[in-house]
């Protein structure tokens, strides 16, 4: 018996840049009514002037509160969206599909997983029909029915659901919710992509579970050499599992680096926000006195801004215990925070290049803490 087994990407350096994406810009244009049409167009400022590199080997997090921008900057990567301006290159060469042959090749590299594994899967097919229509559409199907079943079997076995023949006749709702996304991640890996952009994909799992799920995609990006793109709401999940965090508000990208030093040392008073918003462990396994006076707060009230008008100047000038009167007006540039990290801020207090510990910690006022961003889901828990 012949088979074809799933074969094993050509190894590259970890560090390879696979996707980039360079002044990403979507501008989602306003409904209007009748009595509207001698107004001017309006527009939702989703994403602006995002910059993103993928690399090979490692997890990207893009982590914000809801309505940041997060999906819509998958979206456009993954060419579902068709963007307002920027340029996206797939290993070096620019690329813009819009369906037919060439968006197909594209998402032979480039697949997505979604939040919800029960809505990503269709309820009348069982796990068999998924990989398999999976399998034939990127043409890795094999010869023969001996073949497909191999890769069938294959495609299981790397997201952990063995043995395979449990699985391959079982209806979506015959599985569980983490099985599911486990089927739904097989059905991506079917295509044998570089990229896995994965939207939240553990927040609609039972707490119990996720942890789980995040270990097979790290396993997976490692044995598969994937970049993959983690977005949520939960900045202690990117610490755990992303080598490298952007945050974003507001449509804008406000800080990035490595994910030890943005979750460690955050820079962005967003950034601050988040983490103070969101317990860890970690933190949180220490004496409440010896916290407060370890950690700055910066306690931030309000609501993230409309994105059809959004505000001048920086996005988060409006919530800002920190606010300057530049804020209101100049959108500040990333400043690198020279700590030999790649660490960098989009904030005008680190314009003279102060170093990421030196925000006063005690300039904020004495509100309650902004709507907690990301406290409901999409969390983590550490083992
Ligand atoms: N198709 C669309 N048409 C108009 N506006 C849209 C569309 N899709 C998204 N938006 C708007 O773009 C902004 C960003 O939405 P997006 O879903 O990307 O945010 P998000 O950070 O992923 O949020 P969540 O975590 O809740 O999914 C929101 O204001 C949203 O209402």
């Amino acid at each position: 018996m012949t088979t074809t087994s799933v074969p094993t990407p050509a190894a590259a350096p970890t560090t390879e840049v696979v996707l980039e994406a360079e002044g990403l810009t979507k501008h989602f244009p306003v409904r209007r009514g009748v009595r509207d049409l001698f107004r001017p167009a309006l527009h939702v400022h989703a994403v602006d002037d995002v910059h993103i590199t993928l690399r090979r080997g490692r997890v990207t997090a893009l982590v914000g509160e809801s309505g940041s921008g997060k999906s819509t900057v998958a979206r456009l990567l993954a060419q579902l969206f068709r963007r307002t301006a920027g340029d996206i290159r797939l290993r070096g060469e620019s690329v813009t599909v819009r369906g037919g042959r060439r968006f197909r090749a594209y998402c032979r590299q480039v697949q997505m997983i979604f939040q919800d594994p029960f809505a990503s899967l269709n309820p009348v097919h069982t796990v068999r029909y998924h990989l398999t229509r999976a399998l034939r559409i990127h043409g890795r199907a094999g010869k023969t029915a001996a073949d497909l079943e191999a890769n069938l079997h294959d495609l299981l076995g790397r997201v952990q659901l063995t043995p395979p023949e449990r699985y391959l006749d079982k209806f979506p709702h015959e599985l569980s919710g983490g099985q599911r996304q486990r089927v739904a991640i097989a059905r991506a890996l079917g295509a044998d992509p570089q990229v896995l952009l994965a939207d939240e994909p553990v927040s609609m799992l039972d707490v119990s579970i996720r942890l789980g799920v995040l270990n097979l995609l790290r396993d997976l990006k490692e044995r598969l050499n994937l970049g993959i793109l983690y977005i949520t709401h939960d900045i202690a999940s990117a610490r755990y599992f992303a080598d490298e965090t952007l945050v974003m508000y507001a449509g804008r990208m406000v800080e990035g680096g490595d994910s030890e030093t943005v979750t460690q040392r955050p820079a962005h008073p967003y950034t601050r926000l988040l983490i103070e918003s969101a317990p860890d462990p970690d933190r949180l396994q220490g004496d409440a006195h010896e916290l407060a006076e370890t950690t700055p707060v910066d306690r931030a009230g309000g609501e993230p801004p409309s994105l059809i008008r959004p505000p001048a100047g920086c996005r988060f000038n409006p919530r800002c215990v920190h606010v300057m009167p530049k804020c209101r007006t100049d959108l500040p540039p990333r400043f690198d925070l020279a700590d030999g990290t790649g660490h960098w801020a989009a904030c005008w207090l680190y314009e003279n290049g102060a170093p990421a510990t030196d925000v006063a910690p005690g300039s904020a006022d004495d509100g309650d803490a902004a709507p907690a961003a990301g406290t409901d889901n999409g969390r983590v828990v550490k083992p």
